[in-house]
């Protein structure tokens, strides 16, 4: 049976599938560009006044007559007096004649029959000082953002200042979540005595939610036909199936043959790990990917936290290192996924609890501790939750 390491780099190297489309900037977050955008315009587009204070042109001199104020949102002035200043706000263009900005701070304002006066104090007076110079930032026709950015939020700033108001991504579709199982009930159902209330698939929308990505739940019987029916169906419009429960090896666990039905080619079902064995993951020659989980809810829990989200957010899953009290005796030939609870900041306690279906006591957990089989280490690198 393939080893945890081995399954998770199977996963890893799976492509991602993704829609492209062109969407309104606001929904572009997180998707990846399709296209280099260019500069349309210098940035900034003309020498920029960094603070409020004033423009001169000699810097010689430290008092100056005020020839007008500028304002940011004007056309640019003209200092005419080579000894005068002008009055400018942050985001004016600088006045035509003037080089250095002096701010607001270290200067004195005076009226002198009917004048305004400004003088300063400073020894020294840069020129260029608090001036963005036209195009310093980039020229126009030049490249801001390449092709393939994963956009953030800065990215998105960028793309408004040149006008785009939509943008050509790819970025991933609706995932559909499936839970499975005939005892299971929706949530404000009220359970007869043998069935349960479904949650595998609320805590999986709610951590794709939590990371940005929409998500639609359906519930589907232990029936070979619906469920064929009902997977063909949301085939057509996502890409990213996620199943939980009727993997393992009961008479009526019939995803996997269904999934082979469907076309899909296993990548592995089966892991050498407890808990979180029967994890099923597949894929189709149209790029379709599916994770069928085990329905134990916590082996649900940790096969998608382990496998399924950092494969989706392309992430290097880090392992830090713990030292733990009150492990269990490693098993034979599983690894092993232990709950831990952290006691300070160098040290975590096995949490006790029930098994792969117990939610409740797994409630307490920070981390999953990585027990090899056969590893007798009280130190164990861990995956935090
Ligand atoms: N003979 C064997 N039996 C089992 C094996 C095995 O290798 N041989 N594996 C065990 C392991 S490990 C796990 S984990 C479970 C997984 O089984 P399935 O994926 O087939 O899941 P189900 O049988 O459908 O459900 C298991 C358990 O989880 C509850 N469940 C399912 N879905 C949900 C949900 N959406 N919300 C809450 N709880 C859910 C379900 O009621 C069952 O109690 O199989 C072992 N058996
Ligand atoms: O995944 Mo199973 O939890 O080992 O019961």
């Amino acid at each position: 049976m393939l080893k945890p390491q081995e399954a998770f780099q199977i996963v890893q190297d799976i492509p991602v599938p993704r829609q492209k489309v062109q969407v309104p900037l606001i929904d572009c977050l997180g998707g990846i560009l399709m296209e280099d955008l260019v500069a349309d315009r210098d940035f900034p587009p003309f020498d920029r006044v960094m603070m409020d204070g004033i423009a001169i042109s000699n810097v010689m001199i430290r008092t100056w007559k005020v020839e007008g104020t500028a304002y940011a949102g004007e056309v640019q002035k003209t200092l005419v007096d080579p000894n005068a200043a002008w009055e400018i706000m942050t985001g004016s263009p600088l006045p035509k004649n003037a080089v250095a900005v002096i701010k607001v701070e270290d200067l004195e304002f005076v009226e002198k029959e009917g004048e305004r006066w400004v003088s300063c104090k400073n020894e020294s007076i840069d020129r260029g000082n608090f001036i963005h110079q036209r195009g310093s930032d980039i020229l126009q026709g030049q490249v801001i953002l390449k092709k393939g950015t994963r956009l953030k939020a800065n990215q998105i700033a960028i793309a408004a200042s040149i006008g785009y108001s939509k943008l050509w991504i790819e970025r991933l579709g609706e995932i559909h979540v499936f839970s499975t199982g005939d005892e299971l009930v929706p949530i404000e159902a009220t359970p007869l005595d043998h069935q349960i209330r479904s949650s595998n698939s609320i805590m999986m929308q709610s951590a794709l939610k939590h990371v940005g990505i929409a998500s639609q739940h359906h519930h589907l019987p232990d029936d070979p036909t619906i469920i064929h029916q009902a997977l063909t169906t949301s085939l057509v419009k996502s890409d990213i199936l996620l199943l939980s429960g009727g993997v393992s090896a009961g008479k009526k666990d019939y995803i996997p043959g269904i999934l082979k039905d469907l076309g899909f080619e296993a990548k592995f079902h089966k892991i050498a790990q407890k808990p979180g064995k029967p994890l099923w993951v597949g894929s189709r020659a149209d790029g379709k990917v599916i994770f069928a989980f085990p329905g134990n809810p916590i082996s649900t829990l940790v096969c998608f936290s382990i496998y399924f989200l950092s494969w989706l957010q392309d992430k290097k899953t880090s392992f830090p290192q713990v030292k733990i009290t009150g492990l269990p005796a490693p098993l034979a030939n599983l690894d092993h996924w232990i709950p831990i609870q952290w006691t300070s900041e160098q040290q975590a306690q096995v949490l006790k609890h029930n098994g792969s279906g117990d939610l409740v006591h797994w409630q307490h957990a920070d981390a999953l501790a990585w027990q090899k089989a056969n590893d007798t280490s009280e130190v164990l690198i861990y995956f935090p939750l």
